[in-house]
């Protein structure tokens, strides 16, 4: 397993990393919920851009993006523009999801940056590679708020999503039935044996959450878990994502 370390988190290694995501809407919101955060000492924080009143303006992202960096100076930061494509709070243009993607990459403040792989197909190969040009981690990603593909599909996207060349390879499914929770866990085994780098799954929404506590065994090698406020449907509070994390690990010990 090639794990992605940075500032000292290995991805990919023992108990699944907790995520918390920031999902504030103006600068105040989010320089408190930052604050809020990084007590609850999360192994990485994801900043949902989206969420930021005119998170898509390039220049208003970069600057919150200064002041989000300066809070959390020692833990992994993931830049994320959720597009309203995807489940995210706001419209952007192709052109424009591509600029800030690579204008927040060459700030140096972000230590890994999601990129929706399948936004447009042709290009996402190269903006991954000019991502991690400027020496930042690529998450790609994929999410359905409506469905669960088939076992096939899943299976296929994070492979897709492997040959992209992305660092770690996500993936956020819906549930419409127990079988739906289980395909998405055996995907996720399976990929297991088809790649080497780190794998983050999901299936949302209540009769999701077992996958978010399952990663140890599955093979998912990040939970998000919320902070102030869940940025998708059936995370938990991060305190009880820590504590149920750390009973399993010691129940496989
Ligand atoms: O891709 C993901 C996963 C997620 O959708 C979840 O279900 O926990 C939450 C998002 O904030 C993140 O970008």
């Amino acid at each position: 397993m090639k794990t992605v370390e940075i500032k000292g988190i290995k991805i990919g290694e023992g108990i699944p990393k907790i995520c918390i995501p920031l999902t504030g809407k103006t600068k105040e919101e989010l320089i408190k919920e930052a604050e809020t955060v990084k007590n609850m000492k999360p192994d990485l924080v994801e900043w949902r851009a989206d969420c930021y009143e005119e998170g898509e303006n390039s220049e208003n992202s970069l600057e919150m993006l200064k002041t989000i960096r300066g809070i959390f100076d020692t833990i992994p930061l993931l830049f994320t523009f959720r597009t309203d494509k995807e489940g995210g709070d706001r419209p952007i243009t192709c052109v424009d999801y591509v600029n800030l993607l690579e204008n927040a990459a060459k700030t140096g403040f972000v230590d890994l940056i999601d990129v929706e792989a399948f936004c447009d197909t042709a290009k996402t190969k190269k903006l991954i590679e000019s991502l991690k040009e400027c020496g930042v981690f690529v998450v790609a990603s994929n999410h359905h708020f409506h469905r669960t593909p088939s076992i096939e599909e899943m299976v296929n996207r994070l492979e897709t999503m492997d040959g992209f060349g992305a660092d770690i390879l996500k993936l956020a499914v819906m549930p419409k039935s127990e079988e739906d929770l289980m395909s998405l866990l055996t995907a996720t085994v399976m990929m297991k044996k088809r790649t080497d780098k780190p794998v983050i799954t999901m299936s949302m929404g209540k009769a999701g959450v077992l996958s978010r506590l399952c990663g140890e065994t599955a093979g998912s090698a990040v939970t998000f878990a919320a902070g102030m406020k869940a940025s998708a449907p059936g995370q938990i509070p991060a305190d009880r994502m820590r504590r149920t994390l750390a009973l399993l690990h010691e129940s496989f010990t």
